[in-house]
């Protein structure tokens, strides 16, 4: 697992809440410079180890307007840039052994899970930064211009970031739930008379400053759910 600033490359194994749990204490990027499909295998040995529901989880620049920093984003839909581009993780041959050639991605994030973190996340308090929107994926490393940040608003993105989506269509593809969100770490810079700039230490501290909320959000999710994909 990428072992960098705010990754701390472990995979842990329990039980949380009386379900069984693996969690990716990390992830890999495009921008560490691996192949698309290297980042992505946790999400086939997952599969492979019975895993039903994958949640996850990123930080991500606030494209939307009305964000504010320490927002938390159901992510209801993605925008695939590095896609666009040809760099998706499911090309090349396709094994059939996890899934279709051409998977559907119109339906990747599941509705009743977001309905779920709606729930939990007004019984926890959590309403007044708890939000949904369409995340965009970019390669990084290098944060986005302010012309790219207003392209993207204009697209219809609501938050920007540099993982995520890979993952999610690996993990459709071979037919395991998906929840995903983002904490909004920085407001994305939209404007040439600001004087704010995206930094990673911002983005480190705000994770640390919801971490509780965010670690209580998820488990409670976790205690809720029902065993039994019928997903797939
Ligand atoms: O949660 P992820 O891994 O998407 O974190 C974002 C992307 C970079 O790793 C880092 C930039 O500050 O935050
Ligand atoms: N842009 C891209 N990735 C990010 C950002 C951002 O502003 N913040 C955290 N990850």
């Amino acid at each position: 697992i990428g072992c960098l600033d705010g990754h701390a490359g472990r995979l842990v194994f329990g039980m949380l809440k009386g379900k069984p749990c693996v969690c990716m204490q990390g992830r890999f990027h495009l921008y560490e410079g691996y192949a698309i499909q290297k980042i992505t295998l946790p999400m086939r040995i997952f599969s492979l180890l019975g895993v039903e529901t994958v949640i996850l989880t990123n930080a991500a620049g606030g494209l939307n307007q009305d964000f504010k920093v320490g927002d938390i984003m159901i992510m209801k839909d993605h925008i695939n840039m590095p896609g666009f581009a040809g760099n998706n993780p499911l090309a090349g041959p396709n094994d059939d052994r996890f899934g279709v050639r051409f998977p559907c991605m119109s339906d990747a994030y599941d509705r009743e899970l977001q309905q779920l973190a709606v729930d939990v996340g007004q019984e926890l308090g959590y309403g007044d930064f708890l939000r949904e929107g369409v995340y965009c994926v970019l390669g990084g490393p290098s944060f986005e211009t302010i012309a790219e940040c207003r392209m993207l608003h204009n697209l219809g993105a609501d938050a920007v970031g540099m993982s995520t989506v890979h993952e999610v269509i690996v993990a459709r593809h071979c037919g395991m739930r998906v929840f995903a969100m983002s904490l909004i770490t920085n407001k994305s810079v939209m404007d040439y008379d600001s004087e704010e700039k995206a930094n990673h230490k911002e983005v480190l501290e705000t994770a640390q400053h919801r971490a509780v909320q965010l670690q209580k959000l998820v488990s409670t999710m976790v205690a809720r759910m029902e065993f039994n994909n019928t997903n797939a």
